[in-house]
């Protein structure tokens, strides 16, 4: 994926700065991001927040979404919740490419309490820069679509 992109971030308190580098990142790279915070430092709960981002995957808002809180775990699991979303943590590149390559992942969770920002922008770099192979892979992420019911 190339193009530019609009893309959703959301985090909870415990990667408010993580989120930002990664907005500021991704903005430089010529996508639009959507930040939808928190902007405060104040203890939250990141399934709210997961929620809310991959809503505006599901409805075509935004392409991608990028979510993050302190293992990066919890807000994928919330985000997971939501129909139509295939989330999955990275804390390597190479995990990221896959993601997008095999799983045709639409969100991306990253743990701002277990990567640095240099490894978490490599990260991002990946699977922003990684297309759906397709072929066998549909074959597979159309079985795991199929759990939802
Ligand atoms: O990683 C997380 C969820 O997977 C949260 O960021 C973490 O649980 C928040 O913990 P605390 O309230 O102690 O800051």
């Amino acid at each position: 994926m190339s193009s530019s992109l609009r893309i959703v971030l959301s985090s909870d308190h415990a990667a408010i700065n993580l989120r930002r580098a990664v907005a500021a990142h991704v903005t430089s790279r010529g996508h639009e991001v959507l930040d939808i915070g928190p902007e405060t430092p104040e203890s939250t709960h990141y399934p709210d927040h997961g929620a809310a981002a991959a809503r505006h995957v599901t409805s075509g808002d935004c392409a991608l979404g990028i979510v993050l809180c302190g293992t990066g775990q919890g807000i994928m699991m919330a985000a997971n919740k939501v129909a139509g979303i295939r989330c999955g943590v990275c804390s390597d590149a190479f995990s990221a490419r896959m993601i997008r390559a095999h799983n045709d992942a639409n969100m991306l969770a990253l743990g701002a309490r277990v990567i640095g920002d240099g490894v978490a922008l490599d990260i991002v770099d990946a699977f922003l820069d990684t297309a759906f192979e397709g072929g066998r892979h549909a074959t597979r992420v159309d079985m795991i679509m199929a759990l939802e019911g």
